[in-house]
């Protein structure tokens, strides 16, 4: 039976490279999706058995939209991560390659790409206007169908191949390791046969109680006492009035384990809500066959 998978496309993007990486079998199809949240909502609704999308950047941190999208607008939990190096290419249309740089005018690319070289485009290009687009990919292809006007596509080197692009320069993010951590989510567990992890994590949402002073605080003591290694920790806007917010909690350890859920029910003790994210193993991409 063919299994579909969901990615930030189209084809060429950093996601598209995570998803090739995770899902090297020949029954999966992986499906391109022109945004974080079309992926999203095709895994909500059936039309793809499971999806991969960004969730957080060495150098940019959070993708918000990522986060955003999967605490209010749909329900799937998460099933597996990869660790994937990002390198940042400057690529132009081949007519401009030997072109001053001072004559660029326009750079486009995914936000989070842009933030990621923000020093070196600054420096190197300041007269350039930056344009934000769904991904680097859709940003390489602009600048394949607009041969005319001397603008830049930041992305990686194969969306530049596909779009018949120039390498200008590679390497150009502002600090080195740079990595993105890509999650997997879906209705149904995977068995990760060909990869090896070396870590499970379980994501949590925790809403503290209101008006309880010294709640997160007494949330992190629930793991701190059973020596349980929390490895993100981050507070996101509820969206229901300035100042309110709750907190991710990313905890080393699997869900069912006694520990942990004796943290989340010591937890829920206090009047907090927990709702579980996923349960989860974490691949680096050392570990991650190629897809043949
Ligand atoms: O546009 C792409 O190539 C993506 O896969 C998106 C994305 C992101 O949203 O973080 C993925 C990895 C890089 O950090 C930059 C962009």
């Amino acid at each position: 039976m063919v299994e579909t998978v969901a990615y930030l496309g189209p084809q060429g993007t950093f996601t598209h490279e995570a998803a090739q990486r995770l899902f090297p079998e020949k029954n999966v199809e992986l499906v391109s999706y022109p945004s974080i949240p079309d992926v999203l909502v095709a895994v909500d609704q059936g039309v793809c058995d499971r999806g991969v999308v960004p969730v957080e950047n060495a150098i940019e941190g959070t993708v918000n939209s990522t986060l955003d999208w999967l605490i209010h607008q749909v329900d799937i939990p998460i099933i597996g991560e990869l660790v994937y190096p990002i390198s940042q290419c400057l690529l132009v249309h081949p007519s401009h390659a030997g072109r001053p740089k001072k004559e660029f005018t326009r750079i486009l690319s995914h936000p989070q790409a842009i933030a990621q070289c923000q020093l070196k485009l600054r420096q190197d290009f300041p007269q350039a206007e930056w344009v934000y687009t769904e991904s680097t990919a859709q940003a390489a292809r602009i600048v394949s169908e607009n041969s005319d006007e001397s603008w830049i596509a930041v992305g990686p080197r194969k969306s530049g191949e596909i779009s018949k692009l120039y390498v200008l320069e590679t390497n150009v993010q502002d600090h080195a390791n740079n990595m993105t951590r890509f999650i997997v989510l879906g209705r149904q567990k995977k068995q990760w046969e060909h990869l090896t992890s070396e870590r499970y994590k379980t994501s949590m949402q925790v809403t503290l109680a209101s008006d309880f002073p010294g709640a997160l605080y007494q949330v992190l003591a629930a793991f701190s006492w059973r020596k349980i290694n929390l490895c993100h920790i981050e507070s996101r806007p509820t969206k229901t009035g300035l100042g309110n917010y709750y907190f991710l909690v990313d905890a080393e350890m699997k869900a069912e384990h006694v520990l942990l859920q004796g943290a989340i029910a010591e937890i829920e003790a206090l009047g907090c809500q927990v709702r579980l994210l996923g349960s989860y193993p974490c691949f680096r991409h050392e570990l991650v066959q190629k897809r043949t």
